[in-house]
């Protein structure tokens, strides 16, 4: 497996990660248990920072908090100088209620509601991304009520398909998010809200997916929206600001995983946009970058103890563990792969294919399908790598299994940072009408 961020095996074959032996943390804190690695998250919050403070200044970079989502992280990514993109209330809601500098968020999200909307207002957010007409009146129409005139950013698709599983690709046209550049309906849009008293347009926005490898992908998306930027000025007479690239960036899940260098992407960036501008004779706009899974995916894991191991003759070794597709559904919704380890036997070499299989009563809900690993035994502990990013915050309790807690873990120290959910929260919500009620 590869060791991410501060993962090393020590003299005792236990993994270790930031300092913290995984086989204590199993101890302590029970398991399925996610570990997020802080140094992890730093250096990669550092490596976008120094990047793009060296290739293109005129930059901000902020946080898609989707990928996974607390008070500590928002308090992490505040200290390492990021912004903020929440897409519900209830991210806004974590993220005010750990005092994220509010000018610091930008609000996205294919169907706010007017409650959301209202709130973003009232806490004065940064930015709130538009992605749609009905929701460019509603936000015109709530903005006017408070008599107050609000800055946005309009979400477009600039056609552009990225290389990634087809189900996590949003900037083609035929995508539920935002306005598509070249069907004319972007142009629309910005027409009808230049004239609307309550908004103002700061510029543009656009993701056009996840998990990507080919950096190209986001010079072709550059050069197709500071074209529209041309087209904008040209035809509403509007020079529009700022350039809002989304995330996307992939990261090294398994050996077979291409690697990105960050630099890499912010030099690609920064001279597609400067030729661009350049050639079109246009101002430089601020750019600003959303990465998500690239800043949370390789700091986190998840510990599993294993239970039952089932050899079906010439066919498969099953190997089970006590979480599964609830703590991580990425495997059953987009074939996701991941690697493995046995912590308390970290240093042995692999002996035989086995599949990874969660507790669920659900045939796809496997955590790795033939993977090559030492020989495992019940109640040895099994850290699947790289789960930070839409692990924790796609969980659910499917089959009833309480959602796993999280840890932090840096210098020797582990911190409880979200326990694990209990039996009793599992009901804590429910109310049996009276009439239904036992004696
Ligand atoms: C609007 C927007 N910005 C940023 C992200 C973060 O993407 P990633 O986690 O791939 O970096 C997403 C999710 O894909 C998104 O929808
Ligand atoms: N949840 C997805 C990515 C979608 C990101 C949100 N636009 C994943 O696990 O890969």
């Amino acid at each position: 497996m590869i060791l991410h961020g501060t993962m090393e095996i020590n003299e005792k074959a236990n993994l270790e990660i930031g300092g913290c032996e995984v086989t204590k943390i199993a101890e302590e804190y029970g398991t399925p248990l996610y570990i997020l690695d802080e140094k992890e998250i730093r250096d990669n919050c550092r490596a976008y920072r120094q990047a793009f403070e060296e290739w293109y200044p005129k930059s901000e970079t902020i946080y898609a908090s989707k990928a996974f989502m607390s008070m500590t992280m928002c308090r992490i990514i505040e200290e390492e100088g990021l912004g903020l993109d929440v897409v519900s209330g209830g991210e806004l809601h974590t993220a005010l209620e750990a005092n994220f500098p509010v000018n610091k968020i930008y609000f996205h999200g294919n169907n706010k509601t007017p409650e959301e909307l209202e709130m973003a207002l009232e806490a004065g957010i940064g930015r709130i991304v538009v992605d749609n007409n009905y929701e460019l009146d509603l936000l015109n129409s709530i903005a006017g009520e408070r008599d107050e005139v609000v800055d946005i950013l309009i979400r477009v698709t600039p056609g552009v398909e990225a290389h990634t599983h087809s189900y996590i690709q949003t900037g083609q046209t035929d995508s539920k998010f935002g306005v598509g550049i070249q069907n004319g309906l972007a142009l629309e849009t910005i027409k009808r809200a230049v004239n609307l008293d309550n908004l103002s347009v700061k510029g543009i926005h656009c993701h056009i997916g996840s998990q990507i490898f080919n950096l190209e992908s986001f010079g072709l998306a550059v050069d197709v929206m500071l074209d529209f930027v041309e087209t904008v000025k040209d035809e509403v007479d509007l020079v529009m600001e700022e350039l809002n690239l989304g995330g996307g960036i992939g990261i090294k899940y398994t050996e077979e995983d291409l690697t990105v260098d960050i630099e890499e992407y912010a030099k690609i960036v920064s001279n597609a946009i400067e030729e661009k501008c350049e050639e079109l004779g246009i101002p430089l706009p601020k750019v600003i970058n959303e990465p998500g899974r690239s800043i949370i995916g390789t700091a986190g894991s998840t510990i599993y103890t294993v239970g039952s191991i089932k050899a079906i003759p010439d066919i498969r070794k099953y190997v089970a563990v006590d979480g599964g597709m609830p703590d991580n559904i990425r495997p059953a919704l987009y074939e996701a792969e991941y690697e493995a380890i046995i912590a308390n036997k970290a240093d042995q070499s692999p002996d035989e294919v086995v599949s990874i299989t969660g507790k669920c009563c659900e045939s796809g809900d496997m955590l790795i399908w033939d993977i090559e690993l030492p020989k495992l035994e019940s109640g040895d502990i099994l850290l699947v790598s790289c789960t930070g990013a839409y692990g924790y915050s796609m969980a659910n309790n499917y089959n009833s299994l309480p959602k796993p807690g999280v840890v932090l873990v840096n210098d020797g120290q582990v911190e409880e940072v979200i326990r694990s959910e209990t039996y009793e929260d599992l009901v804590a919500k429910e109310e049996i009408p009276k009439r239904l009620k036992s004696n």
